[in-house]
C-alpha cells in the first residue's frame, strides 16, 4: 500500500535518491520520473523521491538548479506557467496530483504554500486567517473564531496580535507577517506545507523565529522548505535533498548530507566551492 511505510527503491541513475532508506517512515508524497519542460527546456530531468510525512525535508543547491521550480510541482502551482508541461507523477495519498479531473484547489488547500516575501492580503490580522474557511463557505462565528486562535497560536502569533485582530495586517513587520501567512495556511488544516525561501527576506531574530515555528509545527504537517542558507537547512531539516541542474545529485538524512556526504558534486557545494 502506497501510504505505508515504503523504501526508495535503490537505483543507480543520477536521480534515483538511491542511498536513503525511508523505510521506517511513512510517506507523505511520492515522485516518480518527473520530468518539467519551461517550453523546450528541461528544468528537471526526472526525479524520484520520496518526501515523509511529518518531517521537514530541504531542498538546497545552486541558483537555477530546480528548487522552486520541484517545490511548485507539489501544488501544481507551475500549472499557472504557460508553456510549462511536466511528465511522470506526483502521488499524495496514493493518487496523482496531475490526474486530470483533480481539483486543483482542493490540492492547494491540502498542500499549502509559503513565498519568501511575506503576502498577506490588507484585511485586517482575523480576516487574513479566516480568508480560506470564507472561501470554503464556512461563516459560524464561533468555529471561526476558534480557528483563528488555533492558527495564530500554532504560528506562534497570538501573544503579539491577539489584542489587535481587528488591526490592519499590513501594520505588522515583516518576521510577523510572515508568521501570519503562515498562520493563514495552516488554518484551512493542510497535510503539506511547502516554504520557499520563508525567511529570506527577515532580519536574525524573525529567522530564528520561523525557524523555531518549522520546528514547533512538524509534528502535525509535513513541511518541505527551499533554502540558499545551508545552515538553515542543516538547523531545520530532518532530510536533505541536494539538486544540480535539474538533477537530484543527493538525498540523505541532513546529518549525513552535511557531515558525509556521497558525491563530490554535493561536497564541494557544501564546503562553499561554488554556489
Ligand atoms: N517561469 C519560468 N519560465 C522559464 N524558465 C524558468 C521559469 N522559472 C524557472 N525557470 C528556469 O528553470 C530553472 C530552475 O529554476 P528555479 O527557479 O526552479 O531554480 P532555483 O534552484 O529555485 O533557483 P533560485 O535559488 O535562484 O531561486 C532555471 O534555469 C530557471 O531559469
Amino acid at each position: 500500500m502506497r501510504n505505508e511505510a515504503q523504501a526508495i527503491p535503490i537505483r543507480t541513475d543520477i536521480n534515483s535518491a538511491a542511498y536513503l532508506d525511508l523505510s521506517h517512515e511513512k510517506v507523505a508524497l511520492q515522485v516518480e520520473q518527473l520530468k518539467l519542460f519551461y517550453g523546450d527546456k528541461e528544468a528537471l530531468h526526472g526525479i524520484n523521491m520520496t518526501i515523509p510525512k511529518h518531517r521537514v525535508t530541504a531542498f538546497i543547491g545552486p541558483s537555477g538548479c530546480g528548487k522552486s521550480t520541484l517545490l511548485r510541482c507539489f501544488n501544481r502551482m507551475n500549472d499557472l506557467v504557460e508553456g510549462c508541461r511536466i511528465e511522470g507523477r506526483i502521488l499524495l495519498d496514493e493518487a496523482n496530483i496531475y490526474e486530470r479531473g483533480v481539483e486543483v484547489a482542493e490540492l492547494r488547500r491540502r498542500v499549502g504554500m509559503v513565498f519568501q516575501k511575506p503576502n498577506p492580503f490588507p484585511k485586517t490580522i482575523y480576516e487574513n486567517v479566516a480568508y480560506g474557511l470564507r472561501i470554503q463557505g464556512i461563516n459560524k462565528k464561533r468555529l471561526i473564531d476558534d480557528t483563528v486562535e488555533w492558527a495564530l497560536r500554532s504560528a506562534a502569533l497570538w501573544d503579539e496580535v491577539h489584542d489587535r485582530l481587528h488591526e490592519s495586517a499590513l501594520g505588522l513587520s515583516g518576521g510577523q507577517q510572515q508568521r501570519l501567512v503562515i498562520a493563514r495556511t495552516i488554518a484551512v488544516r493542510p497535510e503539506v506545507l511547502l516554504l520557499d525561501e520563508p525567511a529570506s527576506a527577515l532580519d536574525p531574530i524573525s529567522t530564528l523565529k520561523i525557524e523555531e515555528l518549522i520546528h514547533e509545527l512538524k509534528d502535525r504537517f509535513t513541511i518541505v522548505i527551499v533554502t540558499h542558507n545551508m545552515q538553515q537547512a542543516a538547523r531545520v531539516s530532518d532530510y536533505t535533498a541536494f539538486l544540480y541542474m535539474g538533477d537530484l545529485v543527493e538525498y540523505d538524512t541532513t546529518d549525513t548530507l552535511f557531515t558525509n556526504p556521497r558525491q563530490k558534486k554535493t561536497e564541494d557545494y557544501i564546503t562553499g566551492r561554488y554556489g
